[in-house]
């Protein structure tokens, strides 16, 4: 139970009895309710979910968030910044954590005398509908209308992008697609939610929901930028994709010289990113094989020690540097988000930016936005996209992309999963 308020409130942490999921559930709902940005999320191979709410609309500029201190949040930034897609930032004014099963309000009332009436108001709705909440609303972006990538189109594209390496005016470039999946009937946003982060062990698995800006859910494998609490930063080249079958799992995979290249390509510009900033002494191991969900893809572990390197804001800066990486839009990079803004047909938004929860409990997890899905009021927009280089061909691509959406599609699909 929430204790009474105000003065426990104050940077205060109230216990929530219960089952967590019915705990997360009610919250989701209440956050929604009273059209409040929400994040949640679970970070790979660990059992905590954590949610955090804000009590203002998100905060939304053209800047990366600071990795490494400053206010605790949720970050939610687009391929590509726009007035349309600007960053958003969750501020953590409330965050819950399941294993601790505790609420902690993370603001000073004299400083915030406004909150108190409407903590009050969220506290009294989220008893009202706790053990009953069903979450069947969230906030849908009114800029979206179902949109669909035909099979004819994308694998055109494909060919284009050959012809355009072909002729040297880039070496790759990342193609994407957009599917729509109609809801159905009963569909209950976070009971999906707890089926894909139990599906996906080693995903990072997140659900977000802003109001005007829609919501959004994904199981990424893909780290961005990483500041853990001792301060060692890291980051990952993945790249390279093979569906996981029961005759072949990463001992036994076996690679094509596309898949090295392309995964190549994604370290070089890692490594183009260290030299920029004189980074020269970072812990390079792989590429190895990497599972994720029902795919395998190549991957390198990039790691630095923040406190030995003169570098207190490592991550912050390299974020700045990296996104997009070569592993969701290609190199050279301009060129070929160029061609990716002029050619693919529809506007990414917030597929392959990133998000992830900053500086919260001492850390920073920033992950790409990948293997996700756009909630519509009835339908999912699903996204994916592949890598091409010179030797890529469009139903391999194509092929591809499916096996992708799916990572996410079939728990939509599955209610029994
Ligand atoms: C762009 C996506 O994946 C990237 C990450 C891993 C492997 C990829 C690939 O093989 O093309 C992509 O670079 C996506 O999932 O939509």
């Amino acid at each position: 139970m929430i204790s009474a308020l105000p003065i426990e409130l104050e940077n205060s942490r109230v216990n929530l009895e219960g089952d967590s999921n019915v705990i997360l559930k009610a919250l989701f709902a209440t956050a929604i309710r009273f059209h409040l940005p929400v994040a949640v999320w679970r970070l790979p191979n660990t059992s905590e979910i954590k949610l955090c709410v804000s009590l203002r609309p998100a905060q939304t500029s053209g800047d990366v968030p600071q990795l490494e201190s400053g206010v605790s949040g949720f970050a939610f930034y687009p391929f590509q910044v726009s007035a349309t897609y600007p960053a958003h930032f969750i501020k953590a004014d409330i965050t819950y954590s399941s294993l601790s099963a505790k609420l902690k309000f993370n603001f000073k009332l004299n400083e915030n005398p406004e909150y108190v009436a409407l903590v009050q108001r969220l506290q009294e709705y989220f008893e009202k509908i706790k053990g009953s909440a069903h979450t069947s609303n969230w906030h849908v972006s009114r800029k979206v209308k179902p949109y669909q990538t035909s099979e004819a189109n994308f694998k055109h594209l494909v060919e284009e992008s050959v012809a355009a390496i072909d002729a040297g005016q880039m070496e790759k470039v990342v193609l994407s697609r957009v599917r729509s999946t109609e809801l159905t009937a009963g569909f209950d946003l976070m009971a999906t939610y707890l089926r894909l982060q139990k599906t996906y062990p080693n995903a990072f698995v997140s659900l977000v929901s802003i109001p005007e800006m829609g919501t959004w859910m994904g199981a990424s494998p893909e780290i961005l930028v990483q500041v853990s609490k001792d301060r060692i930063f890291k980051t990952v080249a993945l790249a390279g994709t093979q569906a996981l079958t029961p005759d072949c799992n990463p001992a036994k995979a076996l690679w094509q010289q596309k898949e090295i290249e392309e995964q190549s390509l994604v370290k070089r510009y890692i490594l183009h990113c260290f030299k920029r900033i004189q980074l020269r002494d970072y812990t390079e191991i792989g590429p190895r094989t990497v599972v994720a969900g029902n795919l395998m893809h190549l991957r390198t572990d990039f790691t630095v020690d923040m406190k030995k390197e003169a570098f207190p804001m490592l991550g912050t800066h390299m974020l700045q540097l990296l996104h997009p990486t070569s592993a969701v839009c290609g190199m050279p990079k301009e060129t070929a988000m160029e061609f990716i803004m002029q050619k693919e047909g529809y506007d990414r938004a917030y597929f392959s930016g990133f998000l992830g929860p900053v500086h919260i409990d001492g850390e920073s997890n920033i992950y790409v936005n990948l293997r996700c899905s756009q909630l519509l009021e009835q339908v999912a927009l699903t996204y994916a996209g592949a890598g091409i280089t010179a030797e890529s061909e469009p139903d391999k691509e194509w092929l591809e992309t499916r096996l992708k959406m799916d990572t996410i599609r079939q728990v939509f699909q599955n209610s029994a999963l």
